[in-house]
């Protein structure tokens, strides 16, 4: 199933271990059928995995092999034909469209194209926008917001807006919109696709940086074997299937 898992290697230390030792999403047998035209077709196919806080989870395979698919149902945004997906203790997969969209606003973060950043409204803004959306107090906004985006390095660039930024400072802010309102999940499609491999490497700190300051855990899709090296558990998938 798991083609590297670095976790035993880490000299984490107590803490880590304990940090580690808490399963926060399983995936139990998971199939996804479309059907599309005539035939249905299967793009997951029987797929088991498990996240624990603090992982840095890295789902690797080829354009169609079903990265983005699995993604998708692990966040509640497309749900599985068969299997059971369960989140933080509860099972994702027997949620109506209300309880999927409570549980994305407040517990999880997504770095998506489709949650791509606002175009006309400032880094700021941007970051604001997803506390609004989370429903935190509007008096914790502006604190928020200043620590996210330094966190991620953007403390000069606070009040860009996305086309005054280049693409790794863009992605820096769709990092701080997704974690913002303090998920305890952070999934991430290709966060790295776009960028050369300095600003790659970059992103991959900022996302080290998080896991330990923020204690979320983050699952991502990539295709890039430069920055595999980082991840704490690497999920092959060729084909709807785990190798
Ligand atoms: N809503 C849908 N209806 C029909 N087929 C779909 C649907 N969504 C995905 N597919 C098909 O499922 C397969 C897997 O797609 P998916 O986007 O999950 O792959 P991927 O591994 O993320 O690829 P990429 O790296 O190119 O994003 C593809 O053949 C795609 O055409």
């Amino acid at each position: 199933m798991a083609a590297t898992d670095k976790e035993d290697q880490v000299d984490g230390g107590q803490q880590d271990n304990e940090l580690h030792s808490t399963r926060l999403l399983s995936v139990v047998d998971v199939e996804r059928t479309f059907q599309a035209g005539g035939a249905p077709l299967r793009v997951l196919k029987g797929l088991h995995m498990e996240l624990r806080h603090g992982q840095l989870v890295m789902l690797r395979g080829r354009s169609g092999s079903g990265k983005t698919t699995l993604l998708n149902c692990l966040g509640g945004l497309d749900t599985p034909s068969k299997g059971e997906i369960w989140f933080n203790g509860k099972p994702v997969h027997q949620l109506n469209d209300n309880e999927r969209t409570h549980i994305r606003r407040k517990e999880m973060g997504f770095i998506f194209q489709a949650f791509a950043l606002m175009p006309l409204l400032s880094a700021w803004e941007n970051v604001e926008l997803s506390l609004r959306m989370a429903g935190t107090p509007r008096s914790e906004w502006k604190e928020r917001v200043a620590y996210c985006l330094e966190l991620v390095g953007l403390e000069k660039r606070m009040h860009h807006r996305p086309f005054e930024l280049s693409g790794g400072e863009q992605q820096r802010v769709a990092i701080a919109k997704a974690i913002a309102h303090k998920p305890i999940l952070l999934l991430a499609d290709e966060p790295t696709a776009e960028l050369d491999s300095n600003m790659s490497a970059q992103i991959m700190a900022v996302f080290q940086n998080i896991i330990r300051t923020e204690q979320v855990t983050i699952c991502m899709t990539t295709h890039d074997p430069t920055i595999l090296e980082v991840a704490d558990h690497v999920y092959e998938m060729v084909d709807g299937k785990f190798v």
